[in-house]
C-alpha cells in the first residue's frame, strides 16, 4: 500500500536496514564457554547494521567506504536480489522489500542495475541487439518488431555504439564497450532509477571518465536518479549529488557532495578525504588510520570505528552514536562530534 507522499517524498527510503549472513560452521566452530557453560552460537556475517538513508528524485546518491563495508550488499537488497535480515525498504511511497516476485516484476522496468562487470549482464550467447531487444520485448508487449528495433537502436546511438554492430557478440567489445551496452541494457526499458555498482572499477582510467559522462547524461536526459556504489572518492566527487559515507555496514555521515569535500566532519570521512589527491596547496595532511578494518563476524559493542579512531572515548566503547543533524544539514554519528571534541 502506498504511504501518504507528496512531491517531494524520496524516491528511495532506507528504514533500519540489516542485512546478516548467517555462516553454517562446523558445529566445533560454533560451540563456545561462556560463563562457565558451553553454548552454540550461531555465527553471522553483520553486513549492514542498521542504516536509515533516503535518494531524492533526480539526485546522484553516491555510497562511499572501504572494501567490505556493505556498498554492495545495500545495493543488492534495494534491487531486491537480497532479502533484508530485519527493516524496510520504500520505493516510491510503497513499501517493497515485502513484495513476491510477481508483485516485483513493474519495479523491475523502473529500477535497473549496471554492475561492475557488465558481463553480468550480457549474455554472452546471445548478440548484443538480442540482449537488448529481449528486455524491450518483455516490458513493452505492445510494441512490434520494428519499433523494438528502433528503440533499442536509438538507445544504443545515445550511448554512442553504432546499431550496426548489433550482430557481434558481447567478447567482440572492449571492456569500455561492453559497459556502455550494459548500460544501454539498462536504458531500452526507460527506468527511473538506477543502481550502479562500482560500474567504472573494471574499466581504464581514460575510459572511466567517459563512461562516468555517459552516465550524467543519461541522467539529465531522462531525470533518473542513482544510487551509485563507488569506494573511489574522485569519482563521487565528479558525479554526486549527495554522500553516503559507510563503516562496518553502518552510516557515519551522510552529506551534500560539496559540503563532504570542504568540511568532512566524521573521524572516518575526515582520513578518507585526506587520501584524496587534490590540485589546491591547502590539502589537508594525509590522516593515516591505525589497525586494520575489524570482521564484521565480531561486531564492537559502540561505535563500530572506536578501534582506529584517535578521539575514542569509554562512551564510544559503550554507546554506539546515532546520526545527529548538523547546522549544515549533514548528519553525522559520531560521539566526539557531538560533544565538540571536533571541530564540525
Ligand atoms: N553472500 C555472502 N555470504 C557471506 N558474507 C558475505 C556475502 N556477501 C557479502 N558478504 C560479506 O559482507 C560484508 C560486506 O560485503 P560487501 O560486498 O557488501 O562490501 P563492499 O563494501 O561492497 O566491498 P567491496 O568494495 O570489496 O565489494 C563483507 O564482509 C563480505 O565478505
Amino acid at each position: 500500500m502506498k504511504d501518504a507522499i507528496t512531491q517531494d517524498a524520496p524516491l528511495l527510503k532506507l528504514k533500519g536496514l540489516e542485512k546478516r549472513f548467517e555462516l553454517d560452521k562446523g558445529l566445533l566452530e560454533q560451540i563456545k564457554f561462556k560463563n562457565g557453560k558451553l553454548t552454540r552460537e550461531a555465527r553471522a556475517v553483520h553486513a549492514v547494521n542498521g542504516i536509515n538513508l533516503t535518494a531524492n528524485r533526480g539526485e546522484a546518491l553516491c555510497v562511499v567506504g572501504e572494501s567490505g563495508c556493505g556498498k554492495s550488499t545495500v545495493a543488492r537488497l534495494v534491487a531486491g536480489l537480497l532479502t533484508p535480515s530485519a527493516g524496510e525498504i520504500h520505493y516510491d511511497g510503497s513499501r517493497i522489500d515485502t513484495l513476491g516476485r510477481r508483485e516485483l516484476l513493474p519495479l523491475r522496468k523502473k529500477m535497473q542495475m549496471v554492475f561492475q562487470n557488465p558481463y553480468s549482464s550480457l549474455n554472452p550467447r546471445m548478440t548484443i541487439q538480442q540482449a537488448l531487444e529481449e528486455p524491450v520485448s518483455h516490458h513493452f508487449p505492445k510494441l512490434s518488431r520494428a519499433e523494438v528495433r528502433d528503440k533499442v537502436a536509438e538507445v544504443m546511438r545515445s550511448v554512442g555504439v553504432d546499431p550496426s554492430w548489433g550482430k557481434r557478440y558481447p567478447h567482440e567489445f572492449s571492456g569500455g564497450q561492453r559497459q556502455r551496452i550494459a548500460i544501454a541494457r539498462a536504458l531500452t526499458v526507460d527506468p527511473e532509477f538506477v543502481i550502479a555498482d562500482e560500474p567504472i572499477s573494471a574499466l581504464d582510467v581514460s575510459i572511466q571518465a567517459q563512461i562516468l559522462n555517459l552516465m550524467l547524461e543519461a541522467k539529465d536526459e531522462r531525470g533518473l536518479t542513482y544510487l551509485f556504489i563507488t569506494h573511489d572518492l574522485s569519482v563521487v566527487q565528479h558525479f554526486g549529488t549527495r554522500v553516503a559515507v559507510l563503516y562496518l555496514g553502518t552510516l557515519c555521515e551522510l552529506s551534500d557532495t560539496a559540503t563532504l569535500f570542504e568540511n568532512p566532519k566524521h573521524p572516518y570521512s575526515r582520513a578518507l578525504l585526506s587520501a584524496v589527491p587534490q590540485l589546491k596547496d591547502d590539502k589537508p595532511n594525509h590522516i593515516r588510520l591505525k589497525g586494520e578494518i575489524p570482521t564484521p563476524i565480531e561486531m564492537p559493542q559502540g561505535c563500530p570505528f572506536q578501534s582506529r579512531c584517535a578521539f575514542a572515548t569509554n562512551r564510544c566503547q559503550a554507546e554506539k552514536p546515532r546520526p545527529l543533524q548538523q547546522p549544515d544539514g549533514s548528519l553525522v554519528a559520531c560521539h566526539a562530534v557531538e560533544e565538540g571534541r571536533i571541530d564540525a
